[in-house]
């Protein structure tokens, strides 16, 4: 078929209204990379994510899925391909944490059929992996806001699917679980050859994490490749409007970057 081709993104556009938001999209994503999706607030980063998820379609252009138009793939295989962090997430009400986390399993799971071992081996397995074992029998809406994304982090773990899309995953977390997701994540592209597709702000969390950065710019790709070549301060000036300067640095074994304000 197409030699780790997943998404092959041809000249999309999308509007929501009169005004189009995404504006010419062509991009090719391939299985077993660590993605990183940049770009300034409302370039159109949350819209491109849902328009790989297929929950959004976009007016012109086409969407392919390993090498099948995302908007004729059956959901419920979709479902089972593409497991998404959303950058806002519906809690539900009376929900526990242990049957948010088993939502995640519902596209593997028959209509009208119940949970079996399996099912309930991949919720112990992500909740230990996150480290909310502890929390599972604890109502959703009684935890704090860092407590909910790490289960809504599970539950797209529980999922199992080949692509994981992160919307912003960590933006209520600490550094140390920013770091344990970001690790962990990086873990299943390493040893499963799982895709990772991420929209991060931390522009440090991506040079060190990330194998490719796609910069968003007003719905535009404005460069997309390899992390250490496509990074550059000039880039960054452009795209997000700061001065910068990037260094190897060797804690962290990657490039880091330090930021001026640009008044
Ligand atoms: N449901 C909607 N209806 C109308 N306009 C929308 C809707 N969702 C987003 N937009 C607009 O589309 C543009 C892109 O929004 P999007 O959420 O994709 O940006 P983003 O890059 O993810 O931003 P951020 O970094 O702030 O999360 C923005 O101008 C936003 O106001």
């Amino acid at each position: 078929m197409n030699n780790g081709l997943l998404f092959n993104v041809k000249d999309i556009f999308f509007s929501y209204d009169s005004a189009p938001v995404i504006k010419g999209i062509r991009l090719q994503l391939s299985r077993g990379k660590f993605y990183g999706i940049v770009g300034p607030n409302g370039c159109g980063k949350t819209t491109f994510l849902d328009l790989l998820t297929g929950s959004r379609t976009p007016q012109q252009g086409t969407i392919e899925f390993k090498g099948e138009r995302l908007d004729s793939y059956p959901k419920k295989r979709l479902a089972k391909s593409l497991a998404l962090v959303p950058q806002e997430y519906d809690t539900g009400f009376g929900f526990s944490v242990e049957d948010m986390v088993l939502m995640g399993r519902h596209p593997h799971i028959d209509r009208f059929a119940s949970p079996g071992q399996e099912d309930w081996q991949k919720v112990d397995q992500s909740l230990e992996l996150i480290g909310i074992d502890h929390l599972r029998k604890r109502p959703i809406n009684s935890l704090s806001g860092g407590q909910k994304q790490r289960v809504v982090v599970a539950r797209a773990l529980a999922q199992n699917s080949e692509v994981l899309l992160f919307d912003e995953a960590t933006s209520n977390l600490d550094i140390k679980y920013t770091l344990q997701i970001f690790n962990l994540a990086r873990q299943l592209v390493d040893k499963e050859e799982r895709t990772v597709i991420a929209v991060i702000h931390n522009l440090n969390l991506a040079a060190a994490y990330c194998d490719e950065i796609c910069f968003i710019n007003d719905g535009k790709i404005a460069a997309c490749g390899p992390t250490a070549s496509t990074l550059t301060e000039s880039l960054i000036g452009s795209v997000f409007g700061v001065d910068s300067r990037i260094s190897w640095d060797e804690y962290s074994n990657s490039h880091q970057i330090s930021y001026r304000y640009k008044g």
